[in-house]
């Protein structure tokens, strides 16, 4: 590995005895890791079926993979029914305290990893608002989205700044797992290396204090922000964090959990030196079965005692209103199609719709209109003339219970792979006719329309395995 020179002699001065540990890193690896979706499963039932060597101690759902298949390639991986992501990377969506019912945003949020784990935590209730200021990288954050099965998110593609405008005080939880210099991902994306400068770094540490400012500006009083690095630069981590907590004084470190090697942050690391950075956590690729990583959790004050900003709270946030809901008639062919999903009576009062495609609106969602969105909601289906098409999304989002017509086969059916492939299926039952939910051991992974003991497939053809 040829590390930059001044990138160098920074960890040498940072790391002192112990930076031929870190050197000697980047000779071992822990390898295949992955995170359980409890919107699929509970850890409990995949460690039953999968050769794990051991849990993340940092994460209850996830798990280092012992055995020799290609984790990306089994079914239950198209099924959504786990992630594929870095242990290290699991921290900053455990370490922030997500309920059920809450209204959380990701900021910076693609390709997903964070979201799709936030989103488990809310199970389906409450709203998630996963955003990006990347439309490219937007891409891939819906495909996780939709492949994990979350119906109560909205994908935004907006700058921070245009949030918080909008968003005053709204969130109950807020991440901002920042773009950095990414040291921390040096050993696993070598490629990284040559954009690294100390120019970069600095140019970092300006960006995550503009986003924080903004972060800062949406936590409802009471509330928690959890930023988070893949760097060990510490003007990216703790100068950032005594930066942010200079400038906003209704803000405090709260203390993070610490296990199997995770490091306290360094006051010394800080200007001032000041001592409750130590509430901040390291992650160092030498110390914990993960990359480098770094953490920090702030809870906004109850009740700020600035009058002037519970005023222009007060004013700010009467502008957030509710989505007003579609009112127009639902076609008879999606009324027929969705009668066979036992949630649809309450359905019906969250749906929207543009032109053609109907989609179902988180509960209380936040009125989007003036923002760039990439999706609303769980997108249901087309509705085209005199019938419906339902969406990859939709099928996802359900569990085999959830519609009437649904068949499964067993992972090492090849009928399975053939699926996944794009191609028809021949059917043990010719009397099954029409849409249909093909699962595997009971995981939705698509539609299909059956008809004479043949399963025509309609499986998203974007997402073929190759
Ligand atoms: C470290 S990555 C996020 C990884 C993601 N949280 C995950 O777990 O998959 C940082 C992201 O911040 C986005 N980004 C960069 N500048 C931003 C800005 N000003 N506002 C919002 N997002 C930004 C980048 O496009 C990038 O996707």
């Amino acid at each position: 590995m040829n590390l930059p020179k001044d990138y160098q002699s920074k960890m040498q001065e940072m790391l002192g005895e112990e930076y031929l540990q870190y050197l000697d890193s980047f000779h071992y690896s822990y390898g295949q890791t992955l995170r359980v979706n409890q919107l699929k499963m509970e850890p409990a039932d995949f460690i039953r079926r999968f050769l794990l060597s051991g849990q993340v101690s940092w994460c209850n759902t996830g798990f280092y993979y012992e055995g020799e298949q290609k984790l990306s390639a089994h079914p239950y991986y198209y099924a959504g029914v786990y992630y594929l992501q870095e242990p290290s990377a699991m921290a900053p969506a455990a370490f922030l305290p997500v309920e059920p019912g809450d209204r959380v945003l990701d900021l910076c949020a693609a390709p997903g990893g964070k979201s799709t784990a936030l989103a488990a935590k809310l199970q389906g209730e409450g709203i998630l608002i996963s955003n990006d200021i990347s439309a490219s990288r937007c891409k891939p954050l819906l495909k996780n989205m939709e492949m994990a099965g979350v119906s109560n998110a909205v994908i935004t593609c907006e700058s921070p700044e245009k949030l918080a405008d909008r968003f005053f005080g709204y969130f109950d939880k807020v991440l901002v797992d920042a773009p950095c210099s990414g040291e921390g991902m040096f050993r696993r994306e070598p490629s990284m290396v040559k954009s690294w400068s100390l120019e970069e770094v600095n140019r970092y540490a300006e960006l995550q204090r503009e986003i924080l400012s903004h972060a800062a500006q949406m936590v409802k009083p009471g509330g928690y922000l959890l930023y988070s690095t893949c760097t060990f630069a510490k003007e990216e981590d703790e100068q950032t964090v005594e930066y942010f907590l200079e400038q906003n004084a209704d803000f405090s470190l709260q203390e993070l959990p610490i296990c199997d090697g995770i490091e306290e942050g360094r006051p010394e690391w800080t200007v001032s030196g000041r001592e409750d950075v130590k509430n901040c956590r390291r992650f160092l690729p030498y110390k914990v079965r993960g990359e480098g990583h770094f953490a920090a959790l702030f809870k906004k004050r109850e009740e700020t005692d600035c009058l002037d900003k519970v005023f222009e709270k007060a004013d700010r946030k009467q502008i957030v209103k509710e989505q007003t809901i579609s009112k127009e008639k639902i076609p008879d062919a999606m009324e027929d199609f969705m009668r066979d999903i036992p949630e649809w009576k309450q359905w019906k009062k969250r749906l929207f719709f543009i032109k053609e495609r109907a989609f179902l609106l988180p509960e209380h969602c936040p009125d989007l209109r003036g923002l760039r969105i990439v999706r609303s909601g769980l997108y249901l289906g087309d509705c085209l003339k005199k019938r419906f098409e339902p969406s990859q999304a939709l099928a996802m989002a359900l569990h085999l219970s959830g519609y009437k017509k649904s068949i499964s086969f067993p992972a090492e059916d090849i009928r399975v792979e053939k699926y996944l492939r794009g191609e028809t299926v021949d059917m043990d039952d010719s009397e099954l006719s029409g849409w249909t939910l093909f699962c595997v051991d009971e995981f939705p992974l698509g539609w299909g329309k059956c008809n004479r003991g043949r399963l025509k497939n309609k499986y998203n053809p974007g997402w073929r395995k190759l």
